[in-house]
């Protein structure tokens, strides 16, 4: 990496850098529209034709070089050169929207000031040229004196003139005058007088401004009402969980039935005997009760995908914004929590745009309470088994609205948590909200796909790994030793497994927790879903041969109370979170402590929930 020169994207949040990196590496980084999509910087490297090598960094988008939450703070310290590790970039691309000029041109102005060569691509010139915005690109070269491109990221437009530009920008950085020790902050006057020139290059070189965003004005009147914009939220997050129920049941029946196919075929093909029982109850019943949640986890994506895109997210967050507040929640908490839905790695990362310290501790504390992805396979295994799919009128299902519940349960008890940090831990006032509410956009079709394909992947890599390995090493555990001599009971019940699990009953059966519950809990630390192959191998092992056929789905039908089943759902509402929450906990507070109170609190919460649940419930049926 040190011999290569390094060229950086700069720009405001949100004008296209991630999309504009994506298209010149081909990587896929996260492009999302809503301001603070990226949150640290992430390297590529790009072959021009002449053969030219060179590295590209994207960077956080910022509002000015003196800028104060942590995400920004990586891109002022990466541009000028504040890093120990590494020299500041040899030049810049700067990103701007075409159709947000006046803002967007007073960061390349401050930039100029930094003395680092540099080229403007003048992005999203698709959306101007709609809104009727015409801009005269060559005067703009002019006023600021450098290479003016225009691009259309998303759809890779305007990439090859670029690429064909930077050879010489990057001669230029060998001429390079000013060093970025020479650059000061602006004063207020200095701020000042660079609006101005940003308005006034502004001025000059827009030829005709359309009516621009006409649509989004329109929209934002009636989903940002007071009323209307509330009511239409809560409609949207239903009808995505009724989605997820209705739309999965086919496809997951399809998967359902190829893991079951597949167990019959190991076990009629191969002689009865251990190898057949490893693969048959071990990895195919361990992994396969896993991946039949993927069409689920796929449907909810797409939802947050095409929300993200469409540049609803960020409404969303405003219309949040009063509720945050009155339980001490910085509004901009709101992305990092949504994110947490997908899972708690990006979401606590995401905290980064939050610059007051406190009100980033809290929300990274109580974003493992968000219900992860990760969640959903056994909410729905345990939903399945225990609650009737009965329609309840106009096409909503009973078991959509336990599942509307569950992720209510978790988005209030963040709230009330959040509430209760605030007024002990993490005492102190939370900020005020600022954010630009983006343009609506309809999605591109080609990046959702790309979404979907890597999460889809990120989830069977996962079950091909750390699922298969669990399962494995719990048949073992569950397969050894052999029953003694005249054995009545099923041979899992004389193993190693049987012990551990008995042995954590007596902490876990007081909240209605039985032994085949207790050995799932240990590898469901690794990754929560995790747990439910655990469950797919356990009774795979305890039952008849039937038991994968017949589905995990009608075992526990059969073998858990209401009580108990119940008690599981309210344990991983709270669930102790998995090893790799932890790790980004501890790396993003920087502290042991505050990473120990958080898997302290949350794991006795769990344990009061699922009691609580256990005992009301056992007293009610
Ligand atoms: N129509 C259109 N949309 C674009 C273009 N470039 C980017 N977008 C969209 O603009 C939004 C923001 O793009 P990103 O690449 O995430 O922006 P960013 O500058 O990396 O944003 P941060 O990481 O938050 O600073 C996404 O919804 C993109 O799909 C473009 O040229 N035309
Ligand atoms: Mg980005």
């Amino acid at each position: 990496m040190p011999h290569l020169p390094r060229i950086a994207l700069a720009g405001v949040p949100n004008c296209g850098k991630s999309a504009l990196f994506n298209g010149l590496t081909g990587s896929r980084q996260k492009v999302a529209n809503y301001a603070g999509a990226t949150v640290e910087r992430r390297w590529g490297s790009v072959t021009l034709d002449d053969g030219t090598r060179f590295h590209i960094v994207d960077l956080p988008g910022t509002y000015s070089l003196d800028a104060a939450s942590r995400d920004q703070e990586i891109t002022r310290d990466v541009l000028l050169g504040r890093r120990a590790d590494e020299a500041p970039p040899n030049a810049l691309i700067c990103v701007i929207d075409a159709t947000n000029l006046r803002l967007h041109l007073r960061l390349v102005l401050d930039v100029q000031r930094l003395g680092i060569p540099f080229v403007v691509a003048l992005n999203m010139v698709d959306l101007a040229e709609r809104n009727g915005t015409r801009i005269d690109i060559e005067r703009l070269s002019q006023e600021l004196g450098v290479p003016v491109i225009p691009t259309v990221a998303v759809r890779r437009g305007g990439l090859e003139e670029l690429r064909r530009r930077l050879p010489g920008v990057l001669d230029k950085m060998a001429r390079r005058a000013a060093s970025s020790e020479d650059y000061k902050p602006l004063d207020a006057a200095g701020l000042r007088a660079l609006q101005r020139r940003a308005r006034e290059i502004a001025g000059k070189v827009v030829i005709a401004e359309g009516a621009a965003s006409r649509i989004t004005r329109h929209l934002d009147a009636v989903l940002l009402n007071p009323v209307f914009g509330p009511l239409f939220l809560m409609a949207l997050v239903f009808v995505v969980f009724q989605a997820v129920f209705a739309w999965a049941e086919a496809p997951m029946g399809w998967i359902d039935d190829g893991v079951s196919w597949l167990a019959e075929t190991v076990r009629t093909h191969l002689p009865e005997g251990r190898l057949s029982s490893l693969l048959a109850d071990g990895a195919i019943a361990g992994v396969g009760s896993v991946i039949v949640f993927l069409p689920q986890i796929l449907i909810l994506f797409f939802f947050i995908l095409v929300l993200e895109q469409t540049g609803y997210m960020a409404r969303a967050a405003f219309i949040m914004d009063r509720l945050m507040g009155s339980v001490g929640l910085n509004g901009r908490a709101f992305l990092p929590l949504l994110s947490s839905f997908a899972c708690a790695i990006p979401g606590i990362m995401a905290t980064r745009v939050i610059d007051n310290p406190r009100d980033r501790l809290t929300t990274i504390l109580i974003a493992p309470l968000m219900t992860c992805s990760a969640r959903l396979p056994i909410y729905t295994l345990i939903i399945a088994a225990v609650i009737p799919n009965d329609p309840i009128g106009w096409g909503i299902g009973l078991q959509g609205i336990v599942l509307f519940g569950l992720y209510l349960a978790g988005v209030v008890n963040a709230l009330v948590m959040a509430a209760v940090l605030r007024l002990t831990v993490t005492r102190g006032r939370a900020q005020p909200f600022l954010m630009e509410l983006p343009k609506y956009q309809l999605p591109a079709v080609r990046d959702l796909v790309l979404g979907l394909l890597s999460r889809a992947k990120a989830f069977l890599v996962r079950a091909g790994t750390t699922i298969l390995a669990a399962s494995v090493v719990l048949w073992a555990l569950a397969s050894f030793p052999a029953p003694p001599e005249g054995a009545t009971q099923p041979a899992i019940y004389y193993s190693f497994a049987a012990s551990i699990g008995h042995a954590l009953s007596y902490v876990f059966a007081p909240i209605g927790f039985n032994w085949e519950i207790c050995i799932a809990l240990v590898p469901g630390m690794a990754a929560r879903e995790v747990a439910v192959g655990a469950l797919g191998t356990v009774y795979a092992l305890s039952g008849s041969d039937t038991t994968v056929a017949e589905g995990l789905v009608d075992t526990l039908r059969n073998a858990w109370s209401m009580p108990t089943s119940l008690a599981f759902l309210a344990w991983y509402i709270y669930a102790p979170m998995c090893f790799s929450t932890l790790a980004v906990s501890r790396r993003e507070t920087n502290s042991r402590g505050w990473t120990a109170f958080q898997f302290g609190y949350l794991m006795v919460l769990a344990y009061v929930a699922a009691g609580a649940t256990y005992w009301i419930a056992r007293a009610l049926t």
